[in-house]
């Protein structure tokens, strides 16, 4: 056996060596082509040296990529029976996914067959100088049956090996016969087989801080949502660790190497937390992917905001709910109008409080106050006034109808004009329609260009920002105005007291991006570009052609200005608030979707209402439904504890079924000499010397920073996590802190605590405390039969 496996490395070996020879030729061939072409100063049309350059290029990437980047470049094989037609795809594989009729041979001493076609899969495609397939790229048609086959409907695929390989040497193969009964030949002789699958290897491996791909072993079941077509909406629902994200990774890859100019709009990836933005975010790299697909936390999507702070569950219930989106249009509308707090944008903050009065000898009171409530201006050399019921009639007048507030302040200023040109009384001092525009014209020019009325129009009426607004929220009484019949005053009370904390929080991201369709950004001319004093001089300026802004130069800059997406992937959707789904929703105006979530890990306490602006944001697409059933993360003991929450947390919901068992079950301790932080520490050391890669220890969230310091010291592969932050990852080992914390944080708590049952990939320590009840085996009440 030993020698069938050396035998069957070497194979490979040479299939790897053979491969990179390949590659290096092409390098060599596309320089020695640009060169010469260079040399002989006839390089043809500019398009044939630009795709010269691209080949040179290209290559040198991949060449790259494989000697630095990638462990296992090449990662599979398959040995196929003859197809049903003749036919072959742009790849140079044969197209057909079942056998030719046939193809097998049945004898007495058993079913025959010979090998028609061998296929590599790798991160990417190479073909032989005689366009003959060295490698084909695993989102590639011909590579589906790699992913696909079973043993149940194996179509033309007899042998399925993945290839384990560092750098350029094969470390080792693994095999599974899709067709185990029959004898199949491979240029005479019966095809080897060696070892008992990979994918059983891949998850007992240790876990590090950053998530890996799942490439080599895709299931049939994951290849299904991978490689489903990009119309509307696809829709993949499973259990915890049935890959949904890694899937949702892979699917990214496979979109931009399906279509990869429809796509060139951007595909962007939702993630709930920056943790787990930051565990994935190597996987699409290390499949080849950058550039094109953007990950970002549900706190970070507005650009220059981080939000790692947490509202409570009782304010983030309030904030995260659709009635905020009546609050947030009153208080857009109401924000102009302040008693003194100044919510204006750039503007003149400054000049706003205190030049109030406008004219001249206004009381000091006044200017202090706020919104002025007088106008005054000379025009014509007649005193013109308009006072505060004036001004009020012309500001409802103006923000009549649902037009973004900032957008209306041109409104504003025109009917501020008209009143006072009204009140001059020179209407009807022409008859003629064109010395009557004049003097109209004059007079406005004549008011407009006073410092005074325009520094009352930036007072009155001043630009406002998202920011601005949100901070004018955290005044009580203002948001008791605001939120009247919508939220009660408790509710308000709460929301404004958080507002007026420095930091943002993740939920606060939601309504600023809220605020900011509501409020519109007006339209500024272009700033002109500041000129080279030398350039004035001597006129060059005008001379010189303006220089093209190059390919790649244009690329990144509508990359950072791009605010919609060509298509949009949100992980752990169940967890999105109505005013998130909003706030997704308009970054994927016309995009397709890819939706992954469990229902079962929702920490949002109204799922219903969540729902429902799901299916708003997702309008009326028709939806394309998947169900990933098998947990690849969680042995079957630790699968099976978990399952008892689940049966509190959603009555009748179906647990994933565990691929894997490891014989070690949950392990169950107390706080021991009501010494909570010791006993944190104790067993968190335990398990880092019983796994070789991370521990997660999961808190409830207020014990957050208490509990990294109780694990200070500790080293790298230890971290804490409250709960909510617990989403999404996974670790060698976990330790729960008291569940009976966790399940009270929040009424969707028990569904909470379910997250940080399934994060561990082989060991589980529950900790419990006075408050969890435990049994004399340390057994919590919560997790009792
Ligand atoms: N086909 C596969 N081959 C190897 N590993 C896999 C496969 N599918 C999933 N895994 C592994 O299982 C673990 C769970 O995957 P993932 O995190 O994508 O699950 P999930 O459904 O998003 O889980 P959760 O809902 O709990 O966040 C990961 O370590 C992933 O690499």
């Amino acid at each position: 056996m030993a020698d069938v496996r050396e035998r069957e490395i070497s194979v490979e070996q040479e299939h790897l060596d053979q491969v990179y020879r390949r590659l290096e030729e092409k390098i060599h061939e596309a320089e020695f082509l640009m060169n010469d072409a260079a040399k002989r100063g006839q390089v043809g049309t500019p398009g044939a040296l630009a795709e010269r350059d691209a080949q040179v290029f290209r290559a040198g990437v991949h060449l790259n990529r494989l000697n630095n980047e990638f462990e296992d470049f090449l990662f599979g094989r398959i040995d196929l029976l003859l197809g049903k037609d003749g036919k072959k795809g742009p790849d140079g594989a044969y197209t057909a996914v079942e056998p030719a009729e046939g193809v097998v041979r049945t004898e007495e001493s058993g079913t025959y067959a010979d090998i028609a076609e061998t296929l590599h899969i790798g991160r990417i495609g190479v073909l032989d100088a005689d366009y003959s397939p060295l490698v084909i790229d695993w989102r590639a048609p011909a590579a589906a049956p790699f992913y696909r086959s079973t043993p149940v409907d194996p179509g033309r695929v007899v042998r399925r090996r993945v290839i384990r390989s560092k750098g350029r040497k094969v470390l080792g193969v693994e095999d599974d016969l899709m067709r185990p009964e029959l004898t199949a030949f491979l240029d005479g002789e019966a095809l080897p087989v060696v070892g008992d699958g990979a994918l059983m290897a891949a998850l007992g491996q240790a876990r590090s801080h950053s998530m890996r791909d799942i490439v080599a072993s895709i299931q049939a079941e994951q290849d299904l949502v991978i490689r489903a077509p990009a119309a509307s909406v696809t829709y993949v629902e499973g259990g915890p660790g049935t890959g949904k994200t890694a899937v949702a990774l892979h699917r990214a890859a496979y979109l931009l190497y399906q279509d990869r100019r429809r796509y060139a709009g951007g595909i962007l990836i939702v993630s709930p937390t920056p943790l787990l933005v930051a565990y994935t975010e190597g996987v699409l790299p290390s499949l080849g992917e950058e550039g094109q697909v953007a990950i970002r936390a549900v706190g970070s999507l507005v650009d220059g905001t981080e939000a790692t702070v947490y509202d409570s569950p009782a304010v983030a219930r309030v904030k995260g709910s659709s009635r905020m989106l009546k609050v947030l249009r009153r208080a857009a509308r109401g924000a102009l109008e302040r008693d003194g707090a100044v919510p204006a944008a750039s503007g003149r903050p400054a000049a706003n409080t205190q030049q109030l009065a406008f004219g001249e000898e206004e009381p000091e009171a006044e200017a202090a106050k706020g919104t002025p409530t007088r106008l005054r201006v000379v025009a014509f050399g007649r005193r013109l006034e308009l006072d505060a019921g004036q001004l009020d009639r012309i500001r409802q007048s103006a923000l009549g109808g649902t037009a973004p507030v900032n957008l209306l302040r041109p409104r504003a200023r025109k009917l501020l004009l008209d009143a006072l040109w009204d009140q001059s009384g020179s209407a009807g001092r022409h008859d003629d329609p064109e010395l009557a525009a004049e003097l109209r014209s004059s007079f406005d020019d004549d008011i407009t260009s006073e410092d005074d009325f325009i520094a009352f129009l930036d007072a009155w009426w001043p630009e406002l920002t998202p920011r601005g607004v949100l901070s004018a929220m955290g005044d009580e009484r203002s948001l008791n105005r605001w939120s009247r019949r919508v939220l009660n005053p408790g509710e308000a009370r709460k929301v404004a007291r958080s507002l007026r904390r420095d930091a943002l929080s993740v939920h606060d991201v939601a309504l600023l991006d809220e605020l900011q369709a509501i409020l519109g950004t007006p339209h500024r001319p272009r700033k002109k570009k500041d000129l080279d004093p030398l350039d004035l001089l001597t006129g060059l300026d005008e001379l010189m052609p303006q220089r093209e802004e190059s390919q790649r130069e244009r690329a990144e800059r509508l990359a950072a200005e791009r605010t919609e997406y060509a298509h949009v992937i949100v992980d752990e959707a169940q967890d999105l608030t109505p005013m998130q789904w909003r706030m997704v929703g308009r970054r994927g105006r016309h995009a397709t979707w890819t939706v992954v979530g469990d229902p079962a890990q929702s920490s949002w306490s109204s799922p219903d209402e969540a729902a429902a602006a799901r299916d708003e944001a997702l309008g009326s697409r028709p939806r394309r439904r998947f169900t990933l059933t098998v947990n690849y993360r969680n042995p079957a003991e630790i699968a099976d504890l978990a399952a008892k929450v689940l049966a509190l947390a959603m009555p009748g919901a179906e647990s994933p079924s565990a691929v894997r068992s490891t014989g070690i079950e949950p392990r169950f301790a107390v706080v021991r000499g009501g010494d909570l932080g010791r006993s944190v520490r104790d067993e968190a050391a335990r398990l880092l010397e019983r796994v070789e890669g991370t521990v997660g220890v999961v808190v409830a969230m207020n014990r957050r920073e208490q509990a990294a310091r109780w694990l200070a010291g500790l080293g790298e592969r230890v971290v804490a996590l409250g709960s909510l932050e617990a989403k999404g990852l996974e670790y060698d080992a976990t330790l729960v802190v008291s569940p009976a914390e966790i399940a009270d944080e929040s009424p969707a708590g028990l569904r909470v605590l379910y997250v940080a049952l399934t994060r561990a990939t082989q060991q589980l320590t529950v900790l419990s405390g006075e408050r969890d009840e435990p049994d004399g085996e340390g057994v919590p009440d919560l997790l009792r039969e």
